[in-house]
């Protein structure tokens, strides 16, 4: 079972079946503008059929769906592993999120409705939520599975058409989602993937037929995307970078404080764009805070990202590797203290040696105009703050350009409502951390974007309003017996 997709796709897709680091796992073609326009065609006769059934008939389609991601939980998580190089454990929670953000907009496919108006002498209006048309999904590479479903999923329950683009960096699992579509019951097109980096994203921004753009990558992309779009009068969401404080008060719970840290830092080799890198930590409890945080960061088991106890896996690719080891030493050069980690690791295994790994790192002595405070790094890189008052802590952590996400330990309830209520980002975590049941919006605030992925909202953003005026008596015409 576990390795059934993967041998579909070796036969399909010539997909190399090794593990070995440094070799090739899969050739793809880049698609160009004849397959870009070949796909909107397609999508576009797909999109007439799919738009006309109820919402009830779509829901079906998309919880069957939802049950053969979850019967192939594990061949897509090892996919996934092998396509981004994160822990099978952590694959296997992306899957779990994947599946269910298609159960939840299976649930709300058949609630799309418009409202009743009445007017004066009898007349009145409705409207009419429909769907937009064929829309892009483009996709970052940090969570290649979840992201393609978190836009596909609300795209497909409004009755739109999606082409997504996944990152040239992790183009497979993309893939097997697209499969799952068919063989449930969507039409041929309805769902496509294109392969390809920043040219192919340009044809499909660009394309007259596309008529709406869901966008998860950096803010310079973001730009690019949103300039293109803006020619078209094409509305876009834009999932973009971060750099997210994460606030400690000294009347927390400090175990749950620290573990909220790690989750706040390390998943997915801290390649996660709402990542809490800014940690405030209040002075009474500064020092115990990061000598546990150290501790427990010295714990983490760093290797092959296929073994069942590996918790973090290498990082994306050599330059990022680099750039992320960058970082790091601006922060030393700018006086902060590297407490532990922030160095290359080379594995034990022999087969690993030249693996993209690095330990996890623990920055203290961090000044707010640090270069490692301010920037994105989308690494296991956590600067450790002090603070004193709650206004002081405020004011430092909405000075960033960025506002994705926040987090705010404390046991004081008010004080949580209060901080959460002050941060300018679009989404807070009080006494937890990345967390994300599907069941609610995520998105940005500032050059971290906007428009929101998941929750009930989202469905406006795949579609949009008609709205229907119903005359119920004689037209009045100013133009009458003049
Ligand atoms: N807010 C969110 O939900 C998330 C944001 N991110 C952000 O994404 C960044 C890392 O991801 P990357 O893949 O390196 O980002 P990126 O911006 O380099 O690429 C993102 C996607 O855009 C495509 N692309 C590149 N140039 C394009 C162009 N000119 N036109 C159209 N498409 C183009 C890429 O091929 C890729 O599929 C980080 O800044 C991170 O914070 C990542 C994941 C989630
Ligand atoms: C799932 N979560 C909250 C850890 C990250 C989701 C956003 C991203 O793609 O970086």
């Amino acid at each position: 079972m576990e390795h059934r997709v993967l041998r579909e796709l070796v036969e399909k897709q010539e997909l190399v079946d090794t593990r070995e680091v440094e070799s090739v796992i899969a050739t793809l073609q880049c698609s160009g503008q004849k397959e870009v326009n070949l796909a909107v065609k397609n999508a576009k006769i797909a999109f007439k059929s799919w738009s006309k059934k109820s919402g009830m008939e779509r829901s079906r389609v998309l919880l069957e769906a939802a049950r053969m991601i979850k019967e192939q939980k594990d061949a897509i998580a090892t996919m996934e592993t092998i396509n981004n190089g994160k822990s099978l454990f952590e694959s296997r929670l992306d899957v779990d999120t994947s599946w269910q953000c298609l159960e939840y907009y299976a649930g709300l496919a058949a609630s799309m409705a418009g409202e009743h108006v009445q007017l004066l002498g009898g007349s009145f209006g409705y409207t009419r939520r429909e769907p937009l048309g064929v829309c892009v999904g483009i996709g970052a590479w940090n969570y290649p599975f979840q992201i393609a479903c978190w836009k596909s999923a609300p795209a497909l329950a409004c009755g739109n058409a999606m082409i997504f683009k996944p990152s040239p960096f992790t183009p497979v699992s993309a893939l097997l989602l697209a499969e799952i579509y068919t063989k449930a019951g969507m039409p041929p097109g309805l769902f496509n993937v294109v392969q390809g980096g920043a040219a192919t994203g340009q044809f499909l921004c660009q394309h007259p037929d596309v008529a709406k753009v869901s966008f998860t990558g950096s803010v310079p992309t973001g730009t690019k995307v949103m300039e293109m779009s803006a020619k078209g009068i094409k509305p876009v969401t834009l999932e973009l970078g971060g750099k997210s404080p994460l606030i400690i008060f000294s009347d927390c719970n400090l175990e749950n404080a620290v573990k909220g840290a790690l989750v706040a830092n390390f998943l997915t080799q801290g390649q996660v764009c709402c990542n809490g890198t800014r940690v405030f930590v209040q002075k009474g409890i500064i020092d115990a805070f990061t000598k546990e945080v150290v501790e427990q960061t010295q714990r983490i088991k760093i290797g092959d990202p296929l073994l069942e106890d590996t918790r973090m896996g290498p990082l994306i690719n050599a330059p990022h590797l680099e750039r992320v080891l960058g970082f790091v030493k601006s922060a030393k050069e700018q006086g902060a203290t590297v407490l532990y980690g922030g160095s290359l690791y080379v594995p034990t295994d022999p087969k690993l040696k030249h693996g993209y790994y690095m330990t996890p790192c623990i920055l203290t002595n961090c000044r707010d105009d640090m270069t490692c405070v301010r920037e994105e790094i989308f690494g296991p890189v956590m600067s450790i703050l002090s603070f004193e008052t709650e206004a002081e802590v405020l004011e430092r952590a909405n000075a960033s350009p960025y506002g994705l996400a926040a987090g705010v330990f404390t046991r004081d309830v008010q004080r949580a409502h209060r901080v959460a209520a002050e941060l300018q980002v679009g989404t807070c975590y009080i006494n937890n951390y990345n967390v994300s049941p599907v069941e609610l919006p995520f998105g940005g605030y500032k050059k971290s974007g906007f428009g929101r992925e998941n929750g009930r909202v989202t469905i406006e953003y795949y579609s949009q309003l008609k709205t229907v005026y119903v005359e119920m008596g004689d037209v009045e015409s100013p133009f009458e017996n003049q």
